[in-house]
């Protein structure tokens, strides 16, 4: 498990990380959200032990990370700018990183190469930018460290190369312990690949939540009531997050399991009423909005 704890990092007199407190559990996918600039690198960097945070403390598995070979041998960093040396070709990627990692599985590799489709004899100079971005992954996973970090390694990917490497992260949490953190400043990016969301604004945590329990505890219900002091009943009983209106349809988003919701709604005799899917991004900006933040334009 990382843990992170008050952990602020400043440049001269930008403040890129300020006091963030959070864990990231294990055999689940991470998405680290936010804007241009809202700290994900610095944090990640951090996390690796590349950086060390001018305050606070990141533990992994309860160890320091900074300056420790030891919680270090944990993480396969995928940075945003990878390099690769002139002339390289996935294997010998796959060969450098075998000196650097133990447990680097080179004919796993090779199999995953086939499997998606990747030569593992051409050069890299010549591969497209998702090509070279799937080539990280994959190297990150035949490592066979316990955490992968990703730093905007699933933007711009194709759906086909998404769903490949879902399934992957996917196999690896149930065969062993494994977590990936994959940090993107497009929530509709991650939002089909991972279980818990932390958004990161201007250099400090929003929130951090499990996206199943967030789905399951915030509901749009569209209904048309019969008389307006309906409505203001119903502020007052649930937990209301918004209510929109729609000609004779009224919208309202409110906190709580489908059922509470719809218990409260059909008591007062709606002549029409269903649930509407909820999408993760609204889900967001309700709990954003509530927050006081209006993010919606940041990043969607
Ligand atoms: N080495 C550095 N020296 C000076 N400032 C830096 C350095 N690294 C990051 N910053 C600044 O810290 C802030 C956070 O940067 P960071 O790269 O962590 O953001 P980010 O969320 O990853 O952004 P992006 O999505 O654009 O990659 C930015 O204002 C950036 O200019």
């Amino acid at each position: 498990m990382i843990e992170i704890r008050e952990c602020s990092k400043a440049f001269g007199a930008l403040q890129a990380v300020n006091n963030i407190s959070m864990d990231i559990g294990e055999r689940e996918v991470f998405g680290l959200v936010g804007s241009n600039g809202a700290g994900k690198s610095t944090l990640l960097r951090m996390v690796a032990g590349i950086l060390k945070p001018d305050k606070g403390s990141i533990t992994v598995d309860d160890m320091e990370v900074y300056d420790n070979e030891t919680a270090k041998e944990l993480f396969f960093y995928i940075s945003d700018d990878c390099y690769f040396p002139t002339n390289f070709t996935p294997a010998d990627m796959a060969a450098f990183y075998r000196l650097h990692y133990p447990k680097f599985e080179i004919q796993r590799f090779s199999k995953l190469m086939r499997q998606f489709r990747l030569d593992e004899k051409q050069r890299i100079s010549s591969f497209s930018k998702g090509m070279k971005k799937l080539l990280m992954v994959l190297l990150g996973i035949s490592a066979g460290t316990k955490y992968l970090l990703c730093d905007e390694t699933f933007d711009g990917l194709d759906p086909v190369v998404r769903q490949g490497v879902k399934s992957l992260f996917a196999a690896e949490i149930l065969s062993r312990e494994f977590t990936p953190v994959l940090a993107s400043h497009n929530l509709r990016e991650l939002e089909d690949i991972c279980d818990h969301v932390g958004l990161l604004h201007k250099g400090g945590m929003i929130l951090s939540k499990d996206l199943e329990d967030m789905k399951f505890h915030i509901h749009k219900i569209q209904c048309v009531l019969q008389d307006k002091k309906l409505e203001d009943a119903l502020r007052k009983e649930l937990d209301v997050l918004k209510i929109d209106h729609q000609g004779s349809l009224t919208l309202i988003t409110a906190r709580g399991t489908r059922t509470e919701i719809m218990h409260r709604i059909q008591e007062k005799n709606p002549l029409f009423c269903e649930v509407l899917p909820l999408s993760l991004e609204e889900i967001f900006i309700s709990e954003t909005e509530v927050a006081g933040y209006e993010i919606q334009n940041l990043f969607f």
